[in-house]
């Protein structure tokens, strides 16, 4: 990776909650001013909370948010977030990036007509992604959580991709050729992990002998930020988990461009091609169940159908990178390097004058970070959470929300 920048030290007790912008299984997201820094509330931005509290009670939660941070700490793209600043007390471990007033592309999907976009509305956003992903490729960083939920709109309505907890480093490939994906010799197959036996029993059986998909991070090692070519990581979102890494194959770079082409399907049809009755059925699709087109075939549906080739070798993408897609025919006339140039992006979220009339609005509360979880603890001890509070202003709360299946687990 790249050289670290340097960041602002934030305070804070200086930072008045406006309002929470998202909460993940990590931690909060809220919208803040700096009192003293920007007493005029003009240059709100957004902050994402770790209670330390969390350290003890979520799996590998202090690594991953540290490593979010050294991750944020590098970028330096149109389509990424670029890390504001940092603090840690006793409590908090948080870090500010730029605040994104479209919302994720999930909620905006939902507001749109059959919850659907149009293909020239894809066109836009998914190439915006694909130069994202280039990027992080590049810095050798695999981004591992490629969902609508993670796509953000910027003021200017361009996109940025945000939560890095999952990414990874990986060594570029070398000349050397990949492991084969197909199943695993007899003899060797009970050496592996339970998690791998169920993927082989996927493959090869059916479902019938298999347990639970869920991997118990107890169980597993350690995860390591060293370099490696493969990683053996179970992570991601049930839907968008990719093949090889549902047989416990190890994974690279291709897992973003499989997780493109669900995202991509998602946005044409309005769900994901594999979900099934549960993770099992879910899983089982991804594995063997070719996604299925419906009406005319098109540039779009070749790209979806070559980007969720199931062998990660075949898959677009796998050998030359992001290149080969933005080749694709879909693409075909897209002035990349003017992407950022592009003034009128499908959806425009609200003017800068507009956000900072909303923020000041909506700053009613003057309460600082440290005081909003205060808040919440008492009103937890007196009052029982119903689901609806605790989901209470949280911008996807009114969508389908996933969560990721399980964090950092490696066998
Ligand atoms: N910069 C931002 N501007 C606006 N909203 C944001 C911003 N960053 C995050 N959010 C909102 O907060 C939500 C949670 O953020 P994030 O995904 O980083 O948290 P997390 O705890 O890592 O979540 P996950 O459970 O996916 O790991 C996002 O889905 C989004 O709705």
């Amino acid at each position: 990776m790249e050289e670290k920048k340097k960041t602002a030290e934030l305070d804070l007790e200086n930072l008045i909650v406006v309002k929470v912008l998202g909460k993940g299984a990590m931690g909060t997201v809220f919208l803040v001013i700096d009192r003293v820094n920007d007493p005029s509330g003009r240059c709100p931005f957004a902050l994402k909370v770790v209670e330390k509290s969390n350290f003890h009670t979520k799996f590998d939660a202090d690594r991953r948010a540290r490593w979010e941070v050294s991750v944020l700490a590098r970028l330096s793209d149109p389509f990424l977030p670029t890390l504001l600043g940092t603090l840690e007390t006793d409590e908090f471990l948080a870090w500010a990036i730029p605040y994104c007033p479209g919302g994720d592309l999930n909620v905006l999907r939902y507001r749109q007509t059959d919850r659907i976009f149009s293909p020239s509305v894809i066109r836009f956003y998914v190439a915006e992604i694909v130069c994202a992903l280039e990027y992080l490729h590049r810095m050798n960083v695999v981004y591992r959580d490629l969902k609508p939920e993670n796509v953000l709109i910027q003021q200017s309505g361009h996109v940025t991709l945000t939560d890095f907890d999952l990414s990874r480093i990986l060594t570029p490939r070398t000349s050397k050729p990949p492991e084969p994906t197909i199943p695993v010799p007899e003899n060797r197959r009970k050496h592996r992990r339970n998690l791998t036996r169920l993927m082989l029993v996927v493959t090869e059986k059916g479902l019938k002998k298999a347990k639970s998909a869920r991997v118990s991070p107890v169980s597993r090692r350690r995860p390591s930020f060293s370099n490696g070519e493969r990683s053996n990581s179970f992570v991601g979102t049930e839907e968008y988990v990719s093949p090889e890494v549902v047989r416990g194959d190890g994974h690279e770079f291709a897992v973003d461009w499989w997780a493109l082409g669900i995202l991509i399907y998602e946005m044409m049809y309005g769900e994901t091609p594999f979900r099934g009755k549960n993770r099992k059925e879910t899983f089982r699709n991804v594995v063997m169940k070719p996604p299925e087109f419906i009406g005319k075939r098109t540039a779009l549906t070749d790209l979806i159908e070559r980007l969720l080739e199931k062998d990660p070798t075949k898959r677009l993408g796998y050998k030359k990178g992001a290149v080969e897609i933005k080749e694709h025919e879909f693409f075909r006339g897209l002035k990349w390097d003017l992407l950022t140039e592009v003034s009128r992006p499908p959806f425009l979220a609200l003017t800068e004058e507009e956000t900072v009339k909303e923020t000041l609005l909506t700053a009613s509360t003057g309460m600082n970070v440290r005081e909003y979880f205060k808040n919440l603890r008492q009103q937890a001890a007196s009052i029982p959470q119903t689901p609806s509070q605790s989901t209470l202003n949280s911008p996807s709360s009114d969508c389908h929300c996933r969560r990721n299946v399980s964090s950092f687990t490696e066998f």
